[in-house]
């Protein structure tokens, strides 16, 4: 059985996460929507998004997010491996609540904290995998397509569905996208809005495999991870370096222009009215259920 080395966890148990820390400094703030965890025997990390009840990404998740790739760079971990403690929702993307009726410095600070999270895993040293055990929409499927690798549960969706509560998807979003889904499909798909079930993501190659329980995908993704046990981990970094430094680049360059045209677009009344009507469609479905 391997042992788990837990390095930061939270929210799983009653136990304080201080409490189970054993690499991390106390400096550090403590955790509340993730856990983190690397398995001693093989050296893989996994970060589990635990945000009840859809795992949306809001600025505290997304800080969080960066201190765990913080961790598994630092502890020079052989890779990462992102999941859900959810049965059903992997992430269901960006918390809409920070983009209805936001705060000034709150958006800014939000936007700012995906823009890094999304750098330093997409440009992440280390192998990184996504087992996705639920839906993943929008923000969702931006982070599976950061990683190398994507195994997927059936039954689920996945997808850039912007459009439909008419916001757009950014460049990188769908820079990110078009690395794995060929461009007309992709085209085709993002100005639609459209969710893929699974099988149909497995179909355009949005994920690599399906199977058909979390532990099977954890363990397809360590698969993945441990394909590059005989390769020299810096010759590897700085090749996926080569595959990736545009669309990083791009960003790190536009940051500031990219968070002007996120504020103006969602500061719009006709995008704020679209934004309050989705959520209150979401809202009505969640009460019905
Ligand atoms: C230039 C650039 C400008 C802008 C770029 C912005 C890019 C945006 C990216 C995004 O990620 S936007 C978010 C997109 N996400 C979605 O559209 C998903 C919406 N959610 C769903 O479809 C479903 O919730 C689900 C993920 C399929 C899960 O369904 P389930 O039945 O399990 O849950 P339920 O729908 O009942 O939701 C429970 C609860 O959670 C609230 N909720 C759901 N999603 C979000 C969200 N993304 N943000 C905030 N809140 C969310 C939902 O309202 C319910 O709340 P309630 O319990 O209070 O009623």
């Amino acid at each position: 059985m391997n042992i788990i080395r837990t390095v930061r966890s939270v929210a799983f148990s009653s136990i304080p996460n201080r409490t189970l820390s054993t690499t991390r400094s106390l400096s550090t703030p403590s955790a509340q929507y993730t856990a983190f965890e690397v398995n001693d025997k093989t050296g893989i990390a996994t970060l589990t998004l635990n945000r009840p009840p859809v795992n949306s990404l809001n600025l505290e998740l997304l800080t969080e997010m960066r201190n765990c790739l913080k961790d598994a760079e630092t502890n020079k971990c052989k890779g990462l491996i992102i999941t859900s403690s959810s049965n059903s929702v992997f992430t269901a993307g960006l918390d809409l609540l920070e983009m209805y009726q936001p705060q000034d410095e709150r958006v800014k600070s939000f936007w700012t904290a995906l823009q890094s999270m999304w750098m330093e895993l997409y440009g992440s040293k280390i192998p990184t995998a996504a087992a996705i055990n639920g839906h993943a929409p929008a923000g969702g499927c931006l982070i599976a397509t950061a990683c190398e690798y994507r195994v997927m549960l059936p039954n689920f969706t996945i997808g850039l569905n912007e459009t439909l509560i008419g916001i757009v998807a950014p460049k990188w979003f769908v820079s990110a996208f078009l690395n794995v889904v060929p461009r007309r499909v992709a085209e085709q798909a993002i100005t639609q809005g459209k969710l893929f079930t699974t099988a149909e993501a497995h179909n355009v190659g949005l994920v690599d495999d399906v199977v058909n329980t979390k532990e099977e995908a954890i363990a397809k993704c360590e698969q993945f991870i441990g394909s590059f046990k005989n390769v020299n981990p810096y010759a590897r970094a700085l090749t996926k370096q080569q595959f990736r430094i545009k669309e990083l680049q791009e960003l790190e360059q536009q940051r500031e222009k990219d968070l002007q045209i996120f504020l103006g677009l969602i500061m719009q009344p006709s995008v704020q009215k679209a934004m309050g009507i989705y959520l209150e469609g979401l809202k009505k479905k969640s009460k019905k259920q």
